[in-house]
């Protein structure tokens, strides 16, 4: 097991922001911690770190208990903070080599590896610029370089790409699938569903400081009712018509805006052929029918009764 998390509580003051949380994360995965802005996901990770003091449970990483002084674990753990953490004195070179050789003794292999990171998050051309001239998206991927140039085994990424241009996102992202391939587990926090249907093998649901589900993303999709979303345009549409269609077999929920029709279906088929037959057999006329399969959002909506919120 890379990281093993039982019971873990931890309170500021009154509040519960890490209510009896367990997580088992293994070796090779991408693991995704995806909830929304103040679920718990910061307090977790800053918990497996042994940054913060909590109030019960236990944490191991590497089969070993973790602690504030366990050198030998943290040499081998790479993170990278949401807030971007490198020095303002430094170059982009001289940041990615003072991280690494924190970790690494031999000046040689500090240079190696620096160039690699360099190249690794495409820096190359800006080694001499001071972090201040770099733009948000190259200094994300600057605070990447320092975080993951003394090759970690595990890599925690807490929200690296709120406030990045689609183009850096999507380079970060490419970045974090390599360094698994290349052989790191990861640890990645967001509140983007998007990002961790991307990359991530699996993925836990956090609310309110618990985890609320856990598994694929196919896993999780299967574990609620909603099978698709139906939405087509119709203009004649009144009230009698949505309430027959809310009473078809399979249809879960009618929606009626702006000439907008959004029905949600159980899984099963034929949901919409059902909802065509009726509008036919009605006379009510229609254009555009597009139909959506669940997304994350879906799941935390139908387990927690409020939206993800991206
Ligand atoms: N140092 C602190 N003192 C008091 N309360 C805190 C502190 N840090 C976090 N909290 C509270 O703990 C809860 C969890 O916060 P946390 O930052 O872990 O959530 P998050 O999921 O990481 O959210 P975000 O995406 O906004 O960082 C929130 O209610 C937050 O207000």
């Amino acid at each position: 097991m890379i990281v093993s998390v039982k019971n873990l509580v931890k309170r500021f003051d009154k509040i519960v922001a890490i209510d009896h949380l367990n997580l088992e994360i293994e070796e090779g995965e991408i693991f995704g911690l995806l909830g929304p802005n103040g679920s718990g996901k910061s307090t977790t990770i800053n918990c497996i770190l042994s940054l913060l003091k909590y109030d019960k449970g236990s944490i191991e990483i590497f089969n070993k208990p973790m602690k504030p002084d366990a050198y030998d674990i943290k040499k081998d753990i790479g993170v990278i903070f949401q807030n971007v953490a490198v020095f303002d004195e430094l170059t982009v070179y001289e940041n990615i080599s003072y991280f690494c050789s924190l970790y690494v003794k031999d000046r040689k292999e500090v240079k190696r590896l620096t160039e690699e990171a360099i190249k690794f998050v495409s820096l190359e051309e800006f080694t001499k610029f001071y972090p201040k001239k770099l733009s948000g998206g190259l200094l994300r991927r600057l605070n990447i370089a320092c975080g993951i140039a003394h090759k970690p085994k595990l890599i925690i990424l807490d929200e690296p790409t709120v406030a990045v241009d689609p183009q850096s996102r999507n380079k970060i992202l490419e970045g974090i699938k390599e360094l698994n391939k290349q052989g790191a587990t990861i640890i990645y926090t967001t509140h983007y569903m998007e990002e961790v249907e991307q990359i991530c093998s699996r993925i836990s649901i956090m609310d309110k400081g618990k985890i609320i589900a856990t598994g694929t993303k196919e896993e999780l999709k299967e574990m609620i009712s909603v099978g698709e979303k139906i939405k087509l345009e119709v203009y004649n549409m009144n009230e009698e018509a949505v309430k027959e269609i809310r009473e078809l077999s399979g249809i879960l929920s009618v929606k009626y805006d702006n000439s907008l029709l959004t029905i949600k279906s159980s899984k099963g088929r034929n949901n919409l052929v059902r909802i065509l037959e009726y509008l036919g057999a009605k006379e009510i006329k229609f254009s555009q029918v597009y139909t959506e399969l669940p997304t994350l959002n879906d799941v935390f909506l139908e387990i927690t009764g409020k939206e993800l919120r991206d």
